[in-house]
């Protein structure tokens, strides 16, 4: 043998923690010769303030997708026959490096935002939406925001570091990556650390549909007047699991009590059809802290959701 056999990756350039089955059991992108829609696992989890674990949410819900099938009565389409869906694997993302992770996970989104893909990101914590909003932001300027969590995610700093999974909507807000006119935050609920986190967010041009809200409106009430404000403006969606209730999705990083139901969520995404959905992303599913697939196959089903959307898309 005149070449060495090959062997395992190296795991100090390929974290462990990559994963190589594919969402929905679609090809992967070496596998076609060009998609329209894209998934992407960014497994990240380096900006928690809580418990860890978020960068195993990638296979988690690649492996939570297995189950999908290929028609989607509720929207009435093959989302996969519209377009080329394709897999793109994970970002090899440093764990110990929160800039440089950043900027590895805006360049290698950004190589797909450039060519026009619409891509659905699986992560990692919901630190990883301001470098995918810096890509969506340089192709297409401010987008509109419609965020799913029960968290509003603006505050400013945790132990003075700038960027974590609880500060990336008030840096993309300095940063301007965001349409003002069109930002929501949808499911918020539970404890803040001073009344003021409330008027910080609405000064940044945030609008609140809490759960209670939701709850007295309905969700087709507070879906259709979404989908009127939000118009053909570019939208990016970002889910943070942890907007359903812990009942629903109980393996995430930071739970808070009285969430929605994945019945209501699904609804929600649905009615948003013909939203010119740019970008999205599903992230904070932490795998150790689920049971049974619980949450990892709800975010799967949120995901064909969004993906369904996209590919409706011309
Ligand atoms: N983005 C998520 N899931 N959580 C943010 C919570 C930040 C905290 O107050 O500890
Ligand atoms: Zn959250
Ligand atoms: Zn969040």
């Amino acid at each position: 043998m005149d070449k060495e056999p090959l062997g395992p990756p190296n795991s100090l350039v390929a974290p462990r923690f990559l994963t190589s089955s594919t969402f929905a059991r679609l090809p992967s992108t070496d596998e076609v010769k060009d998609a329209q829609v894209i998934i992407l696992g960014v497994p990240f989890d380096a900006g928690v303030s809580y418990r860890p674990g978020a960068r195993f949410g990638p296979s988690a819900i690649r492996q939570g997708s297995k189950l999908l099938r290929p028609y989607n009565p509720a929207l009435d389409t093959y989302p996969f026959k519209n377009v080329q869906v394709a897999d793109d694997g994970d970002v090899a993302v440093n764990p110990f490096n929160i800039d440089e992770a950043l900027g590895q996970i805006e360049s290698r989104v950004s190589e797909h935002v450039r060519r026009g893909r619409r891509v659905l990101t699986l992560g990692g914590d919901h630190t990883i939406a301001l470098p995918i909003l810096r890509s969506m932001a340089a192709h297409y300027g401010s987008v509109a925001l419609l965020h799913f969590d029960a968290h509003l995610d603006t505050w400013d700093t945790y132990f003075g570091a700038p960027y974590t999974h609880g500060t990336p909507f008030r840096r993309a807000f300095e940063e301007n990556l965001l349409d003002s006119q069109r930002c929501f935050h949808l499911g918020t609920r539970g404890p803040l650390y001073d009344r003021s986190d409330l008027d910080d967010d609405e000064s940044f041009g945030f609008r609140v549909i809490g759960v209670s809200e939701v709850e007295e409106r309905g969700w087709r009430d507070c879906a259709m007047q979404l989908r009127e404000e939000l118009d053909d403006a570019p939208l990016y969606v970002s889910i943070d699991i942890d907007v359903l209730d812990p009942a629903f999705a109980p393996g995430t990083g930071t739970p808070e009590a009285g969430g929605l139901t994945s019945r209501e969520l699904l609804h929600i995404l649905r009615a948003l059809q013909g939203a010119n959905i740019v970008g999205a992303d599903i992230v904070e599913v932490a795998p150790a802290y689920d049971h049974a697939e619980i949450t990892s196959i709800a975010a799967a089903h949120l995901g064909y959701e969004l993906v369904s959307i996209m590919s409706m898309l011309k």
